[in-house]
């Protein structure tokens, strides 16, 4: 079940003219930008795709399309999401899907204008290699009941398999949402057949999808949105059990399923199951009590002090209070014939609760961590009774060794992984950041662990893991294997990792997956079957690997070239910096809070939404809040004590542009190269615009005329270990992760706030800029800052460039390590591009004319070239 809710895929559709009137607004007055901040607000607020529809009468819906799917294309920040093209007219989806990146979702085709022309259509879909949304509609009409829509969707699931070889995990079925509560008998059952036709779907039509709209189902109660919101929760509720796997959802239309008012509920339950005949009518009669909102304001309430104490402990571990807990836990201890039957009784059916709430997305993150700190304070204080009995065995559910590869630094993502599977009872032996495949499988040898967990952020540790399970294959270590972290995937897994072990590996997306993975691989009833469902997925998924065609067409080398990015540099006038030269800069926490982007904090947190209304939300609203406000104490605390220090080395240089290379020169010693920075560019065939590469931003060598480059490196993650291993060690790894999520920040506010001085002081080349930092948030400022590792300057080596550039190491501590991530961890570098045309994009894939030439450049052979640029040369 947890698996079906967290893979459930929410679609948006705020970019959709026939459904937003601001969005159509915007559109018919060619405000393009503002159009894009709607996509992108979808994307920061957790959709998981976005829905485009320009049916609008006033416009040329055509061009509409193509040219708002162009602009998408060329953010990064709303380019990672995959779009559905949207349209009642083939011709707009046609014309959609010529242009569109990426994956891409037809909606929709269906057999309303019979079986020819529905062939036609998923042909071309098929070609596109995009994925379709099938209405349950043929030629007599839109389905209504279960009968209906499941023959509609097996007749058109039984022309796309068996007679185009549609593949049908790229078919999503849409079996119509109708509103129920109409007053109509006849629509009484419209909820259960939906529900009823998708479990059907899903149960005998395989590897398709079934996706919905879920506004339509509360129609009739318009204007009470309690109502609306609880009927939206339940009908999810039942229809993500039946297999519900897509559907467009406004998160904030949403009651949290227990949070509804029981009486509420239950008549809620009623319409939507069609339990009672008077059904409709009890709802309405309730309806007008909810309308101003119903809920009971909560005052603090110490009520459950008066319960007995092992529901103290429970109450404590669910809410997260370490108030009470030794008092508590010594209480339970007396009471217990033996100190470790409290960890085993009342503290670990605490905990299962948590895991529970937790695995049915009834509790979040940061109230789990929350629960895991008062647990270690109540095991810290049984510890020494346990060790004093000497008999201490307790059960663990099993053991597994995590790490963050070599090479790699950032752990967030596995101390929260670490502290999940701990609540659960496992027992977790964590060896840290940059962890040598040797010291892995030693470690797991020598502790007897059930299996291994690897984690790691960037690209380059995603070899680093396909040699760690290469090592565990040789010393014939054949424990299952886990993998997790910002840049795996299961394509990745099942491609690179899986094929040459011998041994069960998985890839693991969240923290909220690892429970039900680790619990399946240790159990002796469940795990043969796991593994080889595991293993069959991963065979399909190397099929489709195999099959995949290239998403987007390529060029050479010579023609991307020749289609640069360029400008009139005769009359382009660089301004030259104020500044030349490299220095150490510093910053106080009491400035760099001013720079933060609070919004990704949420999301480490796993909390979607943007900051600030990510605070008033009404699903993650209260915990955002307590989460923001612990953050914010820390910051008046790390202001004060000074414990966690920024510090960064900038530079400005003279420089010019070769082709892809920007060459840097002396400010002392003008015609004296000092470094070359190696850029990529981008080789896929382009509709429009210029095939972009970096260098092409700075003033090439042959104008004549001096331009300038800037570089930066910055951390506030000097102290950041002291203090995360001092929580840690008094149990509390609730306070450890925060410390390294506002490090996390404080980097990222610094990189913020130094590439606001270069512009207005050190380079000057905006002196007057004024902007807040909701603006500096967007981006909204002449110039960029590209990051080494990202998506226009993908490969990570050359940070090396900006360390010998800026003596960084020397100067300041900050280091590379073998796989060229920056320690400390919290810390951002990059290149400053001042041209007023400079822009972010993605190289994306690269070809064998550009790899060979690139390895020249670089001195390299033919093998560090692919390794270093592996990322690049696959679709
Ligand atoms: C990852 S966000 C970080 C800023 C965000 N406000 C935060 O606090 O997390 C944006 C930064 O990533 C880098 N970046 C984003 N897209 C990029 C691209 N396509 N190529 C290179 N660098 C990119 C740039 O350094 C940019 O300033």
């Amino acid at each position: 079940m947890t698996n079906q809710i967290a893979s459930f895929v929410n679609v948006g559709e705020r970019t959709n003219v026939t459904g937003s009137a601001a969005f159509k607004r915007l559109i018919l007055s060619e405000d393009y930008e503002a159009a894009l901040d709607v996509a992108r607000q979808q994307v920061e607020n957790g959709a998981q795709i976005i829905d485009i529809n320009m049916d609008e009468a006033m416009l040329d819906s055509e061009a509409a399309m193509v040219r708002f799917l162009n602009l998408i294309a060329s953010e990064p920040d709303i380019s990672r999401v995959p779009v559905m093209i949207d349209s009642s007219k083939w011709t707009v989806i046609e014309a959609g899907l010529k242009c569109v990146q990426g994956k891409a979702i037809v909606n929709s085709i269906s057999l309303k204008e019979g079986k020819a022309q529905f062939i036609e259509q998923a042909k071309k879909i098929k070609r596109y290699g995009a994925a379709a949304v099938v209405m349950a509609f043929d030629e007599t009409g839109q389905a209504d009941t279960q009968a209906r829509k499941f023959e509609i969707c097996k007749r058109s699931y039984d022309v796309l398999v068996n007679e185009i070889n549609f593949p049908p995990e790229d078919i999503i079925f849409d079996p119509n949402i109708f509103a129920v509560a109409t007053g109509i008998e006849e629509h009484n059952n419209y909820a259960v057949d939906f529900i009823e036709a998708t479990r059907q779907i899903r149960r005998e039509l395989p590897h398709c999808h079934v996706s919905g709209g879920l506004s339509n189902i509360s129609f009739s109660f318009r204007g009470n949105n309690p109502v609306r919101e609880a009927m939206h929760s339940v009908f999810l509720y039942y229809a993500i059990r039946a297999g519900m796997d897509m559907g467009i959802v406004n998160a904030g239309q949403l009651e949290v399923y227990d949070e509804i008012p029981v009486e509420l509920r239950d008549a809620v339950e009623d319409v939507i199951l069609n339990r009672r005949d008077d059904a409709t009518d009890r709802l309405l009669e309730l309806a007008p009590k909810y309308q101003g909102g119903g809920k009971v304001a909560q005052a603090e309430d110490l009520s459950w002090r008066e319960q007995d104490v092992n529901k103290r402990l429970e109450h404590a571990l669910v809410k997260g209070i370490t108030e009470y807990i030794i008092d508590d836990t010594e209480e339970a201890r007396q009471q217990a014939e033996r100190p470790l039957h409290v960890i085993e009784g009342p503290l670990m059916d605490g905990m299962n609760v948590v895991g529970d709430l937790f695995g049915e997305g009834k509790m979040f993150l940061p109230q789990v961590v929350k629960s895991a700190r008062v647990m270690k304070k109540a095991v810290a204080h049984l510890q020494p009774f346990i060790e004093e009995e000497k008999t201490a065995d307790s059960r663990s559910n099993g053991k597994i060794i995590m790490a963050t590869v070599k090479g790699d630094v950032h752990d967030i993502g596995k101390n929260i992984v670490g502290v999940v599977l701990q609540c659960n009872n496992f027992d977790v032996i964590d060896l840290g950041v940059m962890v040598p495949a040797a010291k892995i499988i030693q470690t797991a040898i020598h502790e007897k662990a059930d299996m291994i967990g690897l984690s790691g952020l960037i690209t380059p540790s995603l070899d680093e893991m396909v040699h760690v399970a290469a090592e565990m294959q040789r010393l014939g270590v054949d424990l299952p294997l886990l993998i997790g972290g910002a840049t795996t995937s299961k394509a990745h897994t099942a491609v690179k990792i899986e094929p040459a072990t011998g041994y069960p590996v998985v890839y693991v997306p969240n923290a909220s997956r690892a429970v039900g993975v680790c619990q399946k691989l240790i159990s002796d009833d469940a795990k043969p079957k796991y593994i080889a469902d595991i293993k069959a997925e991963y065979i399909k998924v190397r099929d489709q690997h195999a099959r995949k065609r290239p998403r987007t067409k390529s060029i050479s080398f010579e023609q991307a070239r020749a289609n640069r990015f360029t400008c009139d540099w005769s009359a382009y006038a660089p301004v030259k910096p104020r500044f030349l030269g490299s220095q150490t800069v510093t910053a106080d926490i009491a400035t760099l809070r001013n720079y933060i982007d609070w919004t990704p904090f949420f999301l480490t947190w796993s909390l979607a939404g943007k900051y600030p209304r990510i605070l008033e939300d009404e699903v993650v609203g209260a915990e955002a809040k307590s989460i923001f406000k612990d953050a914010n104490d820390m910051l008046d605390a790390l202001t004060k004590s000074k414990e966690l220090n920024a510090i960064g080395r900038v530079g400005l240089f003279p420089a010019n542009s070769q082709n892809e290379d920007v060459l840097v020169f002396d400010p002392q010693t003008p015609d004296k190269q000092i470094a070359t920075a190696h850029h990529l560019r981008q080789q896929t065939q382009k509709p429009k615009g210029a095939n972009n590469c970096l260098s092409d931003f700075v003033t090439p060598l042959d104008a004549n005329k001096r331009d300038y480059i800037g570089a930066f490196a910055v951390t506030a993650g000097f102290g950041e270990d002291a203090l995360a291993t001092a929580y840690e060690k008094d149990g509390d790894d609730y306070n450890s992760i925060m410390i390294k999520a506002i490090a996390d920040r404080l980097a990222e506010a610094f990189a913020e706030y130094l590439h606001e001085t270069v512009r207005k002081a050190l380079w000057g080349y905006a002196p007057d800029e004024a902007l807040d930092n909701e603006a500096l948030i967007r981006e909204k400022y002449q110039g960029i800052r590209p990051a080494p590792g990202y998506a226009a300057c993908p490969e990570h080596t050359e940070k090396q460039v900006i360390w010998d550039l800026l003596n960084v190491e020397e100067e300041i501590g900050m280091k590379l390590t073998s796989s060229y991530a920056m320690w400390p961890g919290a810390a951002v570098s990059g290149w400053y591009f001042a041209h007023p045309e400079s822009r972010y994009f993605a190289v994306a894939k690269i070809q064998q004319d550009q790899l060979e030439d690139y390895a020249t450049r670089k001195g390299w052979d033919a093998a560090t070239a692919e390794k270093w640029l592996m990322p690049n040369l696959q679709d």
